[in-house]
């Protein structure tokens, strides 16, 4: 049989520290109003397609996307943060009924997913940045691929840990037919979308991902075809549904009938 998977890729709504340009990197920062919306927003139009598997990073801005985009799902099943950070977190989170269990999607946070780490770029405004340094020098460090910011992230470092970390824990779900969602930053799925479309270091650089816009890949035969353009968030192939995909819609409209 031929296994095919969703794979939904989602930027974080707005956060406060978007709305206030300033630069946030691994800083934890929360939604905005308008982030909050946003994330709202995306789950609508993710809402017929399924998802088995939640990954996220493990800021809240991401945390809170995934979470808020779910509320909108048809098949309301109840996401669940899965606590593995110690045996006793481990053990206090069991679920001892298995027709419950069969009602839940796992969310697994990552630190891997994270923001590229804005190093001493954190907290500072950007526009000020660029005044003070000038456009072209924080063009470089925003957007090349191999220059980091002063003690930060270069994307090619973030790469480093988000695309081996997609690599070992996310792709062996997809090939067993798991559908995903992935809730993280700009930079770390910049370097994602980098790995899925073959993307080489000069073209990811005109890579810019708006908050809160669903990217849905079809996962098939190890390729991943990209459905909705991160560029074009309006784009109808975004709604387009392979055989599987529409009987999985015709299953929620069963269900609701
Ligand atoms: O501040 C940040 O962490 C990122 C994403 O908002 O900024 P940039 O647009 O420079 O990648």
């Amino acid at each position: 049989m031929c296994r095919e998977a969703a794979l939904i890729l989602i930027r974080h709504g707005e956060s406060l520290w978007n709305e206030k340009n300033l630069f946030t990197g691994c800083v934890d920062v929360p939604l905005t109003r308008k982030g909050v919306e946003e994330a709202i927003e995306a789950g609508k139009r993710i809402s017929n397609i399924p998802v088995d598997m939640i990954y996220t990073s493990a800021l809240i801005r991401a945390q809170m996307t995934a979470m808020l985009a779910m509320t909108q799902h048809r098949r309301k099943k109840v996401p669940i943060v899965l606590h593995k950070e110690s045996e006793q977190a481990e053990s206090w989170s069991q679920i001892f009924s298995q027709e419950t269990e069969k009602q839940c999607i796992p969310v697994v946070t990552a630190w891997q997913l994270n923001e590229r780490m804005y190093g001493e770029l954190q907290g500072l405004n950007k526009q000020e940045t660029a005044d003070k340094y000038g456009k072209e020098q924080v063009h470089e460090w925003r957007r090349s691929y191999d220059i980091p910011p002063p003690n930060g992230e270069s994307l090619e470092m973030c790469a480093e840990r988000a695309v081996a970390y997609f690599k070992e824990h996310i792709e062996p779900q997809l090939q067993a037919g798991k559908n995903v969602m992935i809730a993280a930053h700009g930079n770390s799925l910049r370097s994602i979308i980098m790995y899925l479309d073959k993307l080489t270091s000069q073209e990811v650089i005109s890579l810019e991902l708006s908050t809160g816009i669903p990217m849905l890949y079809i996962v098939k035969e190890e390729k991943y075809i990209r459905r909705g353009s991160p560029a074009a968030p309006s784009e109808p192939s975004v709604y387009a549904y392979t055989k599987n995909l529409a009987r999985y819609r015709q299953k929620l409209d069963e269900m609701v009938h």
